[in-house]
């Protein structure tokens, strides 16, 4: 099966409840190719979750930005379930750097949120540092290995390629280095996980994409779609939705 294009929103910061209001109706009046092309989620701050929720379309879902392992949890996948909020978006660079999450704590976070019926984004990447040391694949193999282990079920999860160099900077990988770490990465699950999964599991790309550069990325063969930060919450986002078609094309 195909696997669907698929475009994520994170919402990199909290804005008033007016300009939220403003997004998601620039969202909802936005002619986006329908759900069997693209899939759309959007990951606001938590503190504007159910308002965002409760303006959205309903052909787009919602993401939450974290969740813990357990029931008793400040914010668990048994409340977000209960919420009805269908995603999380787990591994953020920013948790992985800020919140030292470790590779073993991410794959418990994902392994528990898919276990509760949550569908999850889980996010993984290089710094320079291990880019330049030639670690790229080692550090995406050790992050995956991490999940991997812990689950049998890849049907309801993303994987989101972020190299951590390439975010909110000004060293914007090319499509071609994006697709050189997708088609490795996609390498590494058939051999370590299997043929199937690879074929299936779709590795979306984020790294400072926008409404002028996902036309180009999406064309890679093996870009399933964006992680997208900044742009999200700009009207370019709905560009990057319908870039989509090009896969089509
Ligand atoms: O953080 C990102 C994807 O998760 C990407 O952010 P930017 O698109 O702002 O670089």
């Amino acid at each position: 099966m195909p696997r669907k294009f698929f475009v994520g929103g994170e919402w990199k910061h909290n804005e008033s409840p007016k300009k939220v209001k403003k997004i998601v109706s620039t969202l909802n009046e936005a002619e986006v190719p329908c759900h069997d092309v693209v899939e759309v989620v959007v990951g606001p701050p938590f503190i504007s979750l159910t308002l965002v929720k409760s303006l959205l379309r309903s052909d787009f879902h919602v993401a939450a930005r974290n969740c813990w392992v357990g029931e008793k949890a400040p914010i668990s996948p048994e409340m977000l379930v209960k919420m009805d909020i269908p995603w999380v978006i787990l591994g953020e660079t920013k948790r992985r750097a800020v919140s030292k999450e470790t590779y073993e704590r991410v794959g418990d976070k994902v392994a528990h949120a898919l276990s509760q019926g949550l569908k999850v984004i889980a996010c993984v990447g290089e710094t320079l540092q291990q880019r330049e040391s030639g670690s790229t694949m080692s550090v995406l193999a050790a992050q995956t290995k991490a999940i991997a282990e812990k689950i049998t079920n890849w049907d309801n999860l993303v994987l989101a390629y972020e190299p951590v160099w390439a975010i909110g900077t000004d060293n914007v990988a090319t499509p071609a280095q994006a697709q050189e770490s997708h088609y490795e990465f996609r390498k590494w699950l058939s051999e370590n996980v299997g043929a199937a999964v690879a074929a299936s599991t779709r590795i979306i790309y984020g790294g400072f994409v926008n409404g002028a550069t996902c036309h180009e990325f999406a064309r890679q063969p093996d870009v399933d779609g964006f992680l997208v930060g900044e742009a999200s919450m700009k009207p370019e986002f709905i560009d990057i939705i319908k870039s989509a078609t090009v896969k089509k094309n």
